[in-house]
C-alpha cells in the first residue's frame, strides 16, 4: 500500500545573488516527506539545511521547482496563504527558544492554544498534559528565566505541538545545549512525534542524532545526497557525540 505523502517537493532550487556572486544554497531537490516520519536533515554547515527547512515551512520561497503540502501548492500561495498555513499546519523549535519571559511555562504553551483554537477553531491539547510529556510536568508555573536552556527548549516544543501541527520543523533545536540536556531535548520530541503522529523533521550537523531518526537525508552542497530509512532507530538515552 503506497500513502500519499504529505510534502511532495520536485526540482527545488534557491538561488542568492550577491552583487557578482551567486550562491547556489539548493540545486535540484527532489522530496517526499511523510505521515508520523521523524527525520533528520544532516549536513555540514552552509549546505543548505535551512534554506529547505524554511521553505517547506512557508517562510521563504524557492527559486525553482515546487512544493506541495498536502493539496496545497505552497509555492502559488502569497504571502497571506503562507501565514496562514504556518498558523494552521505547521509547528517550528528553533535553536533558541523564544519564550515570552513575563509568561509562565503553562502560560507561554496555553497562549498559542488558546490563539489556536480561538481563531482557527482547532482542537488542541492540553497544555499541562503535553508539558507532562515533555518531562516538565513539575517546572509549569516557573517563568523562562527560572528554567535551565533544556528546559526552556522544551517548553518551546511543548509550546509548538499543542496547536496539534501537521508537522514540526526543528532548526538545530539542541544546538546550544550540553549533551545530557540535549538528549533529553530529543526525548521529547521523540515522544511528542510518537504520542500525536506529528511528521517530526530534525535539521543538524551533529551526525550522532542520526540513529534515533526513521530516515536520515544527507545534504551536500544544496544537494541530496543521501536518503536512507533507519532500520531499527534508537532511544534518544543511547545516543552520544
Ligand atoms: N539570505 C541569504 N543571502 C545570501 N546567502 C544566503 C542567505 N541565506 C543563506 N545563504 C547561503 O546559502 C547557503 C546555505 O545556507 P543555509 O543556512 O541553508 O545552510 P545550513 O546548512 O543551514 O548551514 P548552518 O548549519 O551553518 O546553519 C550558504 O552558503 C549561505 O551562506
Amino acid at each position: 500500500m503506497t500513502t500519499a505523502p504529505v510534502f511532495h517537493a520536485r526540482g527545488l532550487a534557491k538561488t542568492y545573488t550577491m552583487g557578482e556572486v551567486q550562491v547556489h544554497a539548493l540545486r535540484n531537490v527532489d522530496l517526499d516527506l511523510y505521515a508520523g516520519e521523524f527525520v533528520v536533515i544532516l549536513g555540514p554547515s552552509g549546505s543548505g539545511k535551512s534554506t529547505l527547512l524554511n521553505i517547506l515551512g512557508g517562510l521563504d520561497a524557492p527559486t525553482a521547482g515546487t512544493v506541495e503540502f498536502r493539496d496545497h501548492v505552497l509555492t502559488d500561495a502569497d504571502d497571506r496563504a503562507l501565514t496562514q498555513y504556518r498558523r494552521e499546519h505547521v509547528g517550528f523549535v528553533f535553536q533558541f527558544y523564544n519564550l515570552i519571559p513575563a509568561l509562565t511555562a503553562f502560560e507561554n504553551v496555553a497562549l498559542v492554544t488558546a490563539l489556536a483554537t480561538e481563531k482557527h477553531g482547532k482542537a488542541t491539547a492540553d497544555p499541562a498534559q503535553v508539558l507532562r510529556l515533555v518531562g516538565l510536568g513539575e517546572r509549569m508555573d516557573n517563568f523562562p528565566a527560572q528554567l535551565s536552556g533544556g528546559e526552556q527548549q522544551r517548553v518551546a516544543i511543548a509550546r509548538a505541538v499543542a496547536k496539534r501541527p501537521d508537522v514540526l520543523l526543528c532548526d538545530e533545536p539542541t544546538g546550544a545545549l550540553d549533551v545530557g540536556t540535549g538528549k533529553l531535548v530529543l526525548q521529547a520530541l521523540k515522544t511528542a512525534n510518537r504520542e500525536f503522529g506529528t511528521l517530526t523533521v530534525v535539521i543538524t550537523h551533529n551526525v550522532a542524532v542520526a540513529a534515533m531518526a526513521d530516515r536520515v537525508l544527507k545534504l551536500r552542497d544544496g544537494q541530496i545526497v543521501s536518503d536512507e530509512a533507519v532500520a531499527a532507530p534508537v532511544d534518544p538515552e543511547a545516543l552520544a557525540w
